[in-house]
């Protein structure tokens, strides 16, 4: 340790203290303490906003070697290329290791100068062995970072607000697929959505428009041929505006062949919008390597996960949805699926990033659903949408979806 480094003790609420050294901003933070057992993807994962307010552990002990890739470059549907939101949604990492010296092409500056900028804490030299062995025991865990020379601060549990609202984008905008691609216009429900689940939908063929996560979705969705539920952070049951709109979406008879498909929040959103419940796991499944078994086939596929909370399969409304994948490791549910209907939605992360490939023909399976949809209503895709709706006091709004901001409005 050099003269210019700065201790950093991480505490566990109701547990052991750590020693450390910072290399990230000068701040002391409070968040949830989770752990991933990912061994890649450390600027996918910090960048997610489903890691909102979480103070995030990597198992892998060397962290920080390739760097950080440019969080300005974008592909060809101006998405961003390296990053799943523009900012970092952690509020510190802790890790055993820091690796100083990074390389890699895509490499702009290193972790520690990322950190530093955008405001999180980090801490290296603490053994996460032990400490992922203490949390996988008193399960999932407040925790803080003190900087040396700072007073601690008190713990915080990001788990009793409604993070969503900080995530979503605060305007709806429009990601459009490639010229002469365009097959579908899909409405996606942002509470807060990784760049790459709108990357797995305009590349192949969908128009897609974003919506704040309390957009009054059941007044629109005749205008589209699917329905996107996303990703986010925190307690499902504190989102209850959207878990209201989507259940006025499901009960109306005119939508009941719309196809929707939902992943993780979104899941969980959708599974009690329909009456079922969602509880805490002990400490969540975090990792790239998880195997969940599809219940209608009977095949096993290994894929990415981040999540604290689960639907309890045995409140699915019987008759209408059963289990459509289930954990093979703790037996949690993975997804459901409608019996009649074109619905269907994971708890893990089909569009990955980063992790496995594997389960992404899921998005296949949603655009088959939505061929089927507008083979069933004749519906045309229209190139300049516009979205009506009744604002209340007979007052119309419309949106041409075209002209909508083209990436997230963040204030
Ligand atoms: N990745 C996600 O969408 C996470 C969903 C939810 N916040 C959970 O922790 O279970």
């Amino acid at each position: 340790m050099s003269a210019a480094q700065t201790k950093a003790t991480f505490c566990i609420q109701n547990g052991p203290s750590f020693e450390g050294i910072s290399f990230g901003a000068n701040k002391s933070v409070a968040g949830e303490t989770v752990f991933t057992t990912s061994l890649v993807g450390y600027p996918e994962s910090m960048t997610d906003p489903s890691y909102r307010g979480q103070i995030l552990v990597f198992t892998q002990p060397l962290i920080g070697n390739y760097g950080v890739p440019s969080g300005e470059a974008r592909d060809e549907f101006n998405l961003l290329k390296y990053f799943e939101s523009p900012h970092i949604h952690v509020v510190g990492v802790i890790v055993a290791e820091y690796a100083y010296q990074y390389s890699h092409w895509t490499a702009v500056e290193s972790l520690a100068q990322w950190c530093q900028r955008e405001g999180v804490a980090a801490v290296t030299g603490v053994d996460t062995r032990e400490l992922v062995q203490y949390l996988r025991e008193q399960g999932s865990s407040l925790g803080r970072i003190t900087l040396a020379e700072q007073e601690p601060i008190p713990y915080v549990n990001p788990m009793k607000t409604n993070l969503v609202a900080q995530v979503t984008t605060k305007k709806p905008f429009h990601v459009s697929a490639l010229p002469g691609k365009a097959r579908a216009n899909v409405a996606l429900i942002d509470c807060g959505v990784k760049e790459n689940i709108i990357r797995c939908l305009v590349k192949r063929g969908a128009n897609v428009t974003v919506f704040p996560y309390d957009y009054r979705i059941q007044d629109i969705a005749s205008e589209f041929d699917g329905i996107f539920l996303s990703n986010g952070p925190g307690n499902p049951e504190l989102c209850q505006v959207t878990i209201s709109n989507v259940r006025e979406l499901l009960n109306n008879p005119s939508y009941d062949r719309i196809p929707i498909f939902g992943i993780c929040l979104g899941h969980q959103l959708l599974a009690l919008a329909s009456g079922a419940f969602t509880h805490k796991l002990k400490y969540g499944n975090r990792a790239h390597n998880i195997p969940a078994m599809d219940l209608t086939t009977g095949q096993c596929h290994i894929t990415s996960q981040n999540h604290g909370y689960a639907v309890d399969p045995e409140t699915l409304s019987k008759g209408l949805w059963k289990p459509y994948f289930v954990n093979l490791n703790d037996k949690s549910n993975e997804g459901m699926i409608h019996l009649q209907r074109p619905i269907f939605s994971t708890q893990f992360h089909p569009e990955a990033k980063g992790g496995p490939l594997d389960t992404a023909i899921l998005f296949d399976k949603f655009f088959d659903n939505i061929e089927t949809y507008q083979l069933e209503s004749q519906r045309k895709v229209s190139m300049s949408l516009k979205v009506t709706r009744n604002t209340g006091k007979s007052k119309l709004q419309t949106l041409n979806v075209t002209k909508l901001a083209k990436e997230r409005v963040l204030f």
